[in-house]
C-alpha cells in the first residue's frame, strides 16, 4: 500500500506548471544586499522586487507587500481565531523594509512607521511558494481493479465506528486515499445510516430530500429511479458545486442483478495526461453544461452547472474534481465547431479509459454494508436489475469530511 503511495505521490511531484506562473522571478537585479547572520543558516538578500531568503538549501522569494500581509503580530493578525487583523488594503504597494535581519530563527522586518514583522524561518519555508508549489494537496492511492483489491483495505465495523475515534480516523485515510470506504454491520434501518453518516460530515439536503429512499418506482423524473443499467458516473454534475460524497445503503434486493460499479476516474485522468497531455489539458479548459430538468406533477426543478470534465489546481495541476455524466450533460454550445471536435476526440480517450474492464471495481451491497463515495473522484454506476430492490443515503458536504479528516491529523 505505502509502495503505491509513494509512486502516486511522485507523479504529482512531476506534474508541470502552469507556464505562466513559471517566470516571474527575475534574476539577481542591482542593488543587492548579502546579510548573512553569523551563527544561522540563513541569508537575506533585498531586490527591488523581493526579498530572497536562502534558508536549508532553498532560495525563497518573498514579495515585500506579501510579507507585511503575513505579519503574525497581534496588530495584524489574531492567532486566537486565526483571522487576518490587518487590511490589506491599506498596504502602500511599493512598500519596501527600513532594516531587515535574522535573529534566533527569525526574519525580523522594521517597516517604514516603525512597524515591527517578525516570520520564524520554518514559517516562511513551509508557507512559501517555493515549498508549496509542487507538493500535493492531497495524497491519494489511484486504482484499477486489481490494486484496489491487493490493497485489502479493510471495512470499518459499525460498533467501533461509532465509538472509537481511532476507527473512524482509520476510516478516514481509506476514504481520502482512494475515494471510496465502507461501514459493516449497520442495521438496515434510514436512522442507522443516517448515524454513520453523521459521524463523518454534515447531510447535503438536496431536491432529493436530506435522507432519501430510493426505489424503481419512477417516483422521480430520473432514470436512477428505474431497473435499467446505469453506466458509470457521478451524481448532481448539474450543481455549481456538485456534492462531494455519495452514501448507499441497500435496505432490501429480493431479485437479481443491481451490482455497484465503481471507477477511479482520477486512475483514468492519470492515464490520458500520461497519453496525451493535450487531450487532458482540452478537458480542463473546455466548460461543459450539465443539466436537470424535472416536470412531474409533484417536483419542479431546472438545475444547471457549468465547468470543464477535469478541473485542476491552477497551480500544481492537480486534479480535484471530474464531471462526468452522460446521461446528464446538456447541449453543448459553450465552444465553436473545431475545437467541439477535438472535445469529443479528448472525451473519448478518457471514456476510453473509464471503460476499460479492469479499472471496474464490482460490488453487491448489501443490507448492513454502506458505502461513501467521493462524488468528485469515484464514478459510481450499476447493473440492472429484477425484483424489489431498496436503497437509501444522502449526500455529504465534502468541506465538512476534509475538516473532519484535518481535525484528527491527516492532510485533506
Ligand atoms: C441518489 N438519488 C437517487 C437520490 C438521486 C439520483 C440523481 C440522479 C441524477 N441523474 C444524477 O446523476 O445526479
Ligand atoms: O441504484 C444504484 O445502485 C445507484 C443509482 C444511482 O446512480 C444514483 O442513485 O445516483
Ligand atoms: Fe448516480
Amino acid at each position: 500500500m505505502f509502495g503505491a503511495l509513494k509512486r502516486s505521490l511522485r507523479r504529482h511531484r512531476h506534474v508541470q506548471l502552469l507556464s505562466g506562473l513559471r517566470d516571474t522571478q527575475t534574476p539577481w537585479r542591482h542593488h543587492t544586499q548579502a546579510r548573512a547572520c553569523a551563527g544561522t543558516p540563513a541569508t537575506l538578500r533585498l531586490q527591488d522586487d523581493c526579498l530572497v531568503l536562502n534558508y536549508r538549501g532553498t532560495s525563497i522569494h518573498l514579495n515585500y507587500v506579501w510579507l507585511r500581509d503575513h505579519c503574525r503580530s497581534a496588530a495584524s493578525y489574531n492567532s486566537k481565531t486565526n483571522q487576518r487583523n490587518l487590511d490589506t488594503g491599506s498596504i502602500d504597494l511599493s512598500i519596501r523594509p527600513d532594516s531587515s535581519t535574522v535573529e534566533d530563527g527569525h526574519l525580523v522586518l522594521t517597516w517604514p512607521g516603525g512597524h515591527v514583522s517578525k516570520y520564524s524561518l520554518s514559517w516562511l519555508a513551509e508557507n512559501s511558494y517555493e515549498g508549496k508549489q509542487q507538493s500535493t494537496i492531497q495524497p491519494r492511492i489511484l486504482w484499477n481493479s486489481d490494486i484496489y483489491q491487493k490493497a485489502n483495505v479493510p471495512s470499518a465495523q459499525w460498533d467501533t465506528f461509532m465509538s472509537c475515534d481511532d476507527e473512524l480516523k482509520k476510516f478516514l485515510q481509506n476514504y481520502l486515499l482512494y475515494g471510496i470506504a465502507f461501514v459493516d454491520g449497520v442495521p438496515a434501518t434510514v436512522e442507522a445510516t443516517e448515524a454513520v453518516t453523521q459521524r463523518v460530515s454534515l447531510i447535503r439536503e438536496t431536491t432529493y430530500g436530506r435522507m432519501w429512499c430510493f426505489t424503481s418506482d419512477f417516483s422521480r423524473g430520473d432514470t436512477a429511479y428505474s431497473q435499467l443499467a446505469l453506466d458509470r458516473h457521478t451524481d448532481t454534475s448539474y450543481f455549481q458545486e456538485p456534492c462531494g460524497i455519495q452514501v448507499f445503503h441497500c435496505l432490501k434486493h429480493e431479485g437479481t442483478g443491481g451490482r455497484t460499479l465503481l471507477v477511479d476516474g482520477f486512475y483514468a485522468a492519470e492515464k490520458l495526461r500520461q497519453q496525451s497531455p493535450e487531450n487532458f489539458e482540452l478537458l480542463t479548459r473546455v466548460p461543459i453544461r450539465h443539466e436537470y430538468i424535472e416536470k412531474t406533477d409533484n417536483h419542479r426543478n431546472h438545475m444547471n452547472g457549468i465547468g470543464p470534465v477535469l478541473n485542476v489546481y491552477p497551480w500544481n495541476n492537480e486534479v480535484y474534481l471530474i464531471r462526468y455524466n452522460n446521461y446528464d450533460r446538456s447541449v453543448i454550445n459553450t465552444i465553436p465547431h473545431d475545437a467541439v471536435q477535438r472535445w469529443y476526440v479528448a472525451h473519448r480517450e478518457l471514456t476510453t479509459e473509464l471503460r476499460r474492464p479492469e479499472n471496474e471495481l464490482w460490488v453487491k451491497l448489501t443490507p448492513g454494508k454502506v458505502i461513501f463515495i467521493d462524488n468528485w473522484r469515484v464514478m459510481h454506476g450499476r447493473d440492472s436489475f429484477t425484483g424489489l430492490r431498496q436503497l437509501c443515503g444522502c449526500y455529504l458536504t465534502r468541506d465538512d469530511i476534509l475538516s473532519a479528516a484535518r481535525c484528527v491529523g491527516l492532510q485533506a
